[in-house]
């Protein structure tokens, strides 16, 4: 039966990627395999979003693209997972404290991508972010600059881990946070949704 809910032991190393997947991409896959060999990752678990916060347009229906995101992501060790809409949470800082207390003996780790790091102190609550879970930001074309020179990147700085001990970062107590330099993959769901991908894309996975 598939749980509503992961299913994780205790003690495990949980990466959350969360993003609106509108549509899931390469870029997606790689910084999620990147994740979890660079900071030493259990699992993953990908957050399709009800909506980004910041965001003005709101997504494709989560139907939609919760199954262009498991087309997209066959992994042993990664879900794809609705499980904000389920519990009813939209900003991270509150779906990080339901998880915390729904799951007390995992280690969540959240990751994002570079361009998230430079918004990052818009966020709702960035700070508790910051302050209960370690995060791991991997590499995006032309976002390294605007990431590292952020304010938040700058108001932790201190607790910034060096990449060589990247591997640590799940483990680590927050706040931890660490950058890896990653080949990187130039793609983005705005760029496919400009050339029309998103349903030529939808059509090949479900293999019509
Ligand atoms: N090519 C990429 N390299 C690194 N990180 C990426 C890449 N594409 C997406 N991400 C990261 O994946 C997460 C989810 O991103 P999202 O679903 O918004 O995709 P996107 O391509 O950024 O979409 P959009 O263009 O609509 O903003 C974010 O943390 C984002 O930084
Ligand atoms: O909590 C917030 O205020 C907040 C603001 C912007 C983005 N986020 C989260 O960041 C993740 C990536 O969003 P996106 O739209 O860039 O894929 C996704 O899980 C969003 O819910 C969260």
């Amino acid at each position: 039966m598939k749980h509503a809910f992961p299913q994780v032991g205790a003690g495990q190393i949980v990466g959350l990627f969360g993003g609106s997947f509108d549509p899931p991409h390469r870029g997606h896959v790689h910084v999620t395999l990147e994740a979890m060999k660079a900071f030493g990752l259990d699992r993953v678990w990908w957050l399709v979003s009800p909506g980004n916060p910041l965001k003005e347009r709101g997504p494709a229906p989560m139907a939609q693209r919760m199954a262009a995101a498991q087309a997209m992501m066959r992994h042993p060790r990664v879900e794809v997972t609705d499980i904000e809409a389920r519990l009813g949470t939209r900003a991270t800082a509150d779906t990080i404290r339901r998880l915390r207390a729904l799951y007390p003996q995992v280690r969540f780790v959240w990751l994002m991508g570079a361009d998230n790091l430079a918004q990052f102190h818009q966020w709702q609550d960035w700070r508790y972010i910051m302050d209960v879970v370690p995060i791991g930001v991997v590499a995006r074309p032309g976002e390294r600059i605007s990431a590292r020179m952020s304010p938040a990147a700058r108001t932790y700085r201190k607790w910034r881990l060096d990449g060589q001990a990247r591997h640590l970062l799940g483990q680590a107590q927050a706040p931890a946070w660490c950058f890896v330099n990653a080949p990187m993959i130039d793609l983005s769901s705005t760029g496919l949704r400009a050339q029309g991908e998103w349903i030529a894309q939808e059509a090949s996975l479900s293999g019509r």
